[in-house]
């Protein structure tokens, strides 16, 4: 058997745990409170789609947003993290889109039913190559951005993250353990909008990484 490489994690088939409303910003655009504590939900690993393919808008949406985010990639698996070691379960990193099906979003929580249908559907989960850790010095201080159809939309910095990368390996670990090829989305700054069938979307972190998606339209 062929050993698996972290560096292709997206075909591990492993967890994708979601951190919303992580910055202040983007928690205000939605008129969201600011959180007290992580506010978590899930992808399935079906989520994810790797640049070559399209993003696949689903039938059921009018309104589909992009979320540009950061990915911690986890290297060593554990329960119970403490912040103090956090780092040492990261692999590495990955940049990230948490799209969003927002009038679906609305709808469930206007009905106080699970964001499924609106974060979980698939391709929802754009993801760049695989950074290694050593490629971030301070991955609490790097600048993301992304533009459609060339026009900046979002551009922010982890430093503006409520609850710090350290904290949320911990956090996340008491209650749902993390194992090696867990992918954790930490939260998108303020600037999602909506897309369109055939817009492109590009996103980076800066000097790090670039990746580029068209927006299809999905034909079931
Ligand atoms: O509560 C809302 O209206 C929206 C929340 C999100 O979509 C949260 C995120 O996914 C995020 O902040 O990145
Ligand atoms: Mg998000």
């Amino acid at each position: 058997m062929t050993a698996r490489n972290i560096s292709r994690f997206w075909e591990w088939g492993r967890k994708i745990i979601c951190v919303g409303r992580n910055y202040a910003d983007h928690a205000k655009e939605l008129k969201n409170a600011i959180p007290t504590e992580p506010i978590l939900f899930l992808k399935p690993p079906s989520a994810y789609v790797r640049e070559g393919s399209p993003i696949l808008m689903p039938l059921y949406t009018s309104d589909l947003h992009h979320e540009v985010e950061l990915g911690v990639v986890i290297g060593t698996g554990g329960t119970a993290i403490p912040q103090s070691s956090a780092m040492e379960h990261v692999a590495g990193y990955a940049l990230c889109l948490d799209m969003t099906a927002r009038d679906i979003q609305d709808e469930c929580k206007s009905k106080g039913l699970p964001w499924t249908m609106a974060k979980a559907f698939n391709t929802s989960c754009p993801v760049s190559e695989f950074i290694p850790r050593e490629r971030i010095a301070d991955p609490g201080n790097v600048k993301l951005w992304l533009k459609v159809n060339d026009r900046l939309r979002q551009s922010g910095c982890t430093s503006q993250m409520i609850f710090s990368i350290p904290y949320l390996i911990s956090y996340i670990s008491d209650f749902i353990s993390l194992e090696e090829g867990d992918l954790i989305l930490t939260g998108t700054p303020k600037g999602v909008s909506a897309v369109q069938e055939h817009d492109e979307l590009q996103a980076g972190i800066e000097d790090v990484v670039t990746m580029s998606f068209r927006v299809d339209r999905h034909n079931h």
